[in-house]
């Protein structure tokens, strides 16, 4: 029997007049792939958006690893193991692929990301900088944890690089993200969310604009991902990729759950094909 990591229960969240959540239930199990399905406005996004704290619910509440989330702040959702990517790519387009990974591998450690990039040799740190840094590292730096200061800053950097490379962007790593092309800038921002250190990465629409070798590439890297020990969930448009990766489908339509099971299952529910009907295929675009 495998364990319920994130338990959906019975939410609901209401802007105004709009219900765009109602009533909605869902488990994702500790080491699946599950994909959340949906027409356009079927309330997907909205989901992750109360995983992750940014929105609260009406009603209902998210547990993770069997603690309420509902009420936490997005930051203390991180913390405690749940990552996630944006529709829209948001990197830091001045900062290199590596600092943007590190911004991530940042959010867990206890030392602040500003003091470290001033260490990065592109910045030549100046007393200045470091004063801007930390104001009050010569004062508390005799006393706390310099050297726990420098060693996860080692650590973040070893696995900025890994998850660099593991995304396959290693050759890339001093360039700035807007420089990056747009496939390499969607790598690096899953490189990012992992350098979280997730037990849940939740990727929205991660193959908006792929062409079909990106997206079995893609395919292949959520294969991975899950490989490496994380769990994932996934709001994804593109059929084939969804029914070739997930191991469970929830669909949602108009804020309700419509189904949840296998892929095969799923795909012959009559409800699920009549939500579907009149909703153009990405494959024909
Ligand atoms: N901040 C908001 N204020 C008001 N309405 C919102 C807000 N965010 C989402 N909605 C509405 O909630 C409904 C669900 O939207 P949501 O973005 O979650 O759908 P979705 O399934 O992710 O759609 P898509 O596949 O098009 O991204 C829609 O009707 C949308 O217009």
């Amino acid at each position: 029997m495998s364990k319920a990591l994130l338990d959906v229960n019975h939410v609901t969240l209401k802007f105004g007049g709009l219900t765009a959540l109602n009533d909605v239930s869902f488990t994702v199990n500790e080491g699946e792939i599950l994909a959340l399905i949906g027409p356009n406005g079927a309330g997907k996004t909205t989901c992750f958006n109360v995983m992750t704290g940014l929105y609260q619910p009406t009603n209902g509440a998210v547990l993770f690893n069997g603690q309420r989330l509902t009420g936490r702040k997005p930051h203390q959702i991180t913390k405690r193991g749940i990552a996630r990517t944006f529709q829209s790519i948001r990197l830091f387009p001045e900062m290199t692929a590596l600092e943007n990974v590190l911004v991530g591998a940042d959010a867990r450690a206890k030392t602040s990301v500003v003091g470290a990039l001033f260490r990065f040799p592109r910045h030549r740190a100046t007393p200045a900088d470091r004063e801007f840094a930390n104001p009050f590292g010569k004062f508390i730096a005799p006393v706390f944890g310099v050297s726990r200061h420098r060693r996860e800053e080692r650590e973040s950097r070893e696995l900025a690089m890994d998850l660099l490379e593991f995304v396959g962007l290693e050759r890339v790593a001093g360039e700035v993200a807007r420089n990056l092309s747009y496939g390499h800038q969607r790598r690096l921002e899953i490189a990012r969310a992992m350098a979280t250190r997730p037990q849940l990465l939740c990727l929205d629409e991660p193959a908006a604009g792929f062409n079909p070798a990106e997206k079995a590439e893609l395919q292949e890297l959520i294969r991975r991902i899950r490989d490496r020990g994380h769990t994932v969930l996934l709001i994804e448009h593109d059929m084939r990729l969804v029914m070739g990766v997930a191991e469970r489908i929830v669909v949602l339509e108009f804020g309700q759950k419509i189904a949840d099971g296998d892929p095969t299952s799923v795909r012959e529910d009559p409800k699920v094909i009549a939500a579907y009907l009149g909703e153009p295929d990405d494959d024909d675009a």
